[in-house]
């Protein structure tokens, strides 16, 4: 049988959307010739690339919506505009996320990147439930290699990221996930040249603790580093590959994409 999921006419919703990473899934989800909300805090970059997807791809299947994940109010107004825009959604990328370790800013971390994610991820499982008046689909949490292996830098992050890797295991295993047939994957990627990782490299000394950008330039040469194109690749193989559920794609440079399985051994 064909496991294939073809994502022509599929809608999806990308969170982080207006640059990086975000805005190389949106790109790959286009080419696919699905439709693609791209949801962002960044007003003037999502505007821009909006009107570069738009002019590429078609003005009726892209669509940049204003949302910080942080807010509850704007994140459910972008899943209700793009439901009415496209008639639907099949597919969640919940990809928005910073970094920042000092006093002033590791809280904000933890907001967005788990508190905002878990919101996310709620709110994807209530669109794409049968019972709410979804069809099912697939999920998409952006986390990290640190989320899983130790990095000296950045352990706010690190630990946000597993955060998000925890909650995916759990839904993963939910009767709710099972009866809509919702499936959830987690990607995983090391380093990865978008403006973030950028800051990071260029000794941004808000991104990591010890302040000893030697230690970032030698961590950042032993892992090696991705292109968007190379992590855009990855998600569209969990998209369309109808046999991927409850599993973490690991992506780095070096040692490529390793799938392995969400759970663990029961007790
Ligand atoms: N770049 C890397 O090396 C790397 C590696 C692994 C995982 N990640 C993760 O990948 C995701 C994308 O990162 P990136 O490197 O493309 O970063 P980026 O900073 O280049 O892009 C992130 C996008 O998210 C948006 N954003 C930030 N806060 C937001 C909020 N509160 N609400 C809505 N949008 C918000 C930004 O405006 C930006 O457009 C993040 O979750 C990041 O943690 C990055
Ligand atoms: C603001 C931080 C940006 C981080 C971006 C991104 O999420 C980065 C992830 C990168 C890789 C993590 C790799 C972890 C490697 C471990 O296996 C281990 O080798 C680390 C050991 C410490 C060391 O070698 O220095």
């Amino acid at each position: 049988m064909d496991r294939r999921m073809h994502l022509v006419g599929k809608v999806a919703l990308v969170t982080g959307g207006a640059s990086g990473m975000g805005c190389g899934f949106a790109e790959a989800l286009l080419k696919a010739a699905a439709k693609v909300c791209i949801a962002d805090i960044n007003v003037e970059t999502g505007v821009a690339t909006e009107s570069d997807l738009r002019q590429q791809y078609g003005h009726e299947n892209v669509m940049f919506s204003k949302c910080n994940i942080t807010s509850a109010t704007e994140f459910e107004a972008v899943f209700k505009r793009t439901k009415e825009a496209f008639g639907g959604i099949d597919i969640v990328v919940n990809n928005a996320g910073i970094g920042g370790e000092t006093d002033e800013n590791w809280e904000q971390t933890v907001d967005v990147n788990m508190k905002g994610t878990l919101r996310g991820l709620r709110l994807a499982m209530y669109y794409l439930s049968v019972e709410h008046g979804g069809r099912g689909g697939c999920i998409v949490n952006v986390a990290s290699m640190t989320g899983l292996n130790p990095n000296p830098l950045s352990p706010v992050y690190g630990c946000t990221k597993a955060g998000i890797i925890h909650a995916t295991r759990c839904y993963v295993v939910s009767e709710a996930a099972k009866k809509s047939n919702i499936r959830l994957n987690v990607l995983c990627p090391a380093f990865v040249d978008t403006p973030m990782f950028r800051r990071l490299a260029a000794g941004d000394a808000t991104q990591t603790i010890g302040g000893d950008q030697t230690a970032v330039t030698a961590f950042i040469e032993r892992i090696g580093v991705l292109s968007t194109e190379e992590v855009s690749v990855a998600l569209i193989d969990i998209l369309t590959d109808e046999t991927r559920n409850g599993l973490i794609l690991r992506c780095a440079k070096k040692t490529g994409n390793v799938y392995s399985t969400l759970t663990v051994q029961d007790v």
